[in-house]
């Protein structure tokens, strides 16, 4: 049997909008057998009521798209996902599936594919590269689509600070939150987020996190997203006040990221506070980003 263990990540950072992400200590886990019995999924954890367990399942759907190119075909697949990072919240639990799925079924297959092709697999199942670049590598990963369709990458050091991850109690699929960004934004509006992503990618560098806040702004999603998000203006605000170094919606939302060096619970409770202010339950999770990505091992 094979198990790997695939962080959670927070994609966008701000302005990075489908270039940047970073992993945390929060995990999926998956355990795969093959068996000469179909295809047995069995779901513990978060979503094990509403996840399907036939072949509409996202593992089984990524592991079959692998298999597919592999040319190679299982009998039969036991298959447990262990849930630990909510769905559809913008912490990539999707993201975590497909990286583990690919990463399994590569190793079924005897490994034929490299690291980075099983990326551009990642991205091209997930639709852009943002999350699954850190679920596989780790740190803070920095992605670039190429005319020809490949992803170039570069991971970094994450920042040794503290990640506040503040969950709304409600879902807001990655699809819905795309759907509100316009076709087009400003040549100003462009240069605005190309500006804070250079400067953030050298801050995080350099440790120079005095620069944290200024990285953080945005023009290209993070408004337009508002209305999706009851409070998310007010709760950027006051966990700033609270002295979060830096906060922004995680990847496409609803969940808030705050990076610290102090005061994360002071930071976390505020989030849930102010949420609740607005009629939103929410909870938070302190966690430190993850520096090695997904985990692979032959039980
Ligand atoms: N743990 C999981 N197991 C199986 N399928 C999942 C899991 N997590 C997500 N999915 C599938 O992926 C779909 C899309 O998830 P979506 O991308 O909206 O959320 P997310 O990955 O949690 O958040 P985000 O991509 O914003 O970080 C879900 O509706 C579900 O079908
Ligand atoms: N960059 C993506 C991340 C989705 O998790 C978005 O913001 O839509």
């Amino acid at each position: 049997m094979y198990r790997v263990k695939v962080p959670a990540t927070t994609a966008n950072l701000g302005p990075g909008f489908d270039i940047l992400g970073m992993a945390l200590d929060l995990y999926n886990i998956i355990e795969v057998k093959e068996t000469d019995r179909g295809l047995n999924i069995d779901i513990e954890g978060l979503g094990a009521k509403e996840l399907p367990t036939d072949k509409s399942n996202l593992v089984y759907q990524t592991m079959d798209y692998l298999f597919d190119k592999a040319d190679y075909r299982p009998a039969g697949l036991d298959i447990k996902l262990i849930n630990q990072i909510p769905i559809a919240r913008g912490l990539g639990s999707s993201a975590t599936i497909i990286v583990g799925g690919l990463v399994l079924a590569n190793t079924l297959a005897g490994t034929p594919f490299s690291n980075d092709q099983l990326l551009n697999f990642a991205a091209e199942i997930e639709g852009h590269p943002d999350n699954v670049a850190p679920a596989l590598l780790g740190g803070v990963v920095i992605s670039v689509i190429t005319d020809q369709e490949e992803i170039i990458y570069k991971k970094i050091k994450a920042p040794e600070l503290k990640t506040v991850v503040g969950i709304p109690d409600f879902k807001l699929s990655t699809t819905e939150a795309r759907e509100v960004l316009p076709a087009q934004v400003t040549f100003n509006d462009a240069v605005f987020n190309c500006s804070r992503v250079g400067l953030l990618v050298s801050a995080f560098m350099t440790e120079d996190y005095d620069l944290l806040a200024t990285c953080f702004e945005d023009r290209l999603h993070q408004s337009y997203r508002q209305d999706l998000v009851p409070g998310m203006g007010e709760v950027i605000k006051e966990a700033k006040d609270d002295g979060a170094l830096a906060i922004a919606l995680s990847g496409a939302g609803p969940s808030i990221v705050a990076l610290t060096l102090e005061n994360e619970v002071e930071v976390g409770e505020t989030i849930v506070r102010v949420f609740a202010q607005h009629g939103i339950k929410a909870n938070y999770k302190v966690a430190e980003p993850n520096s090695t990505g997904v985990i692979v091992e032959n039980l």
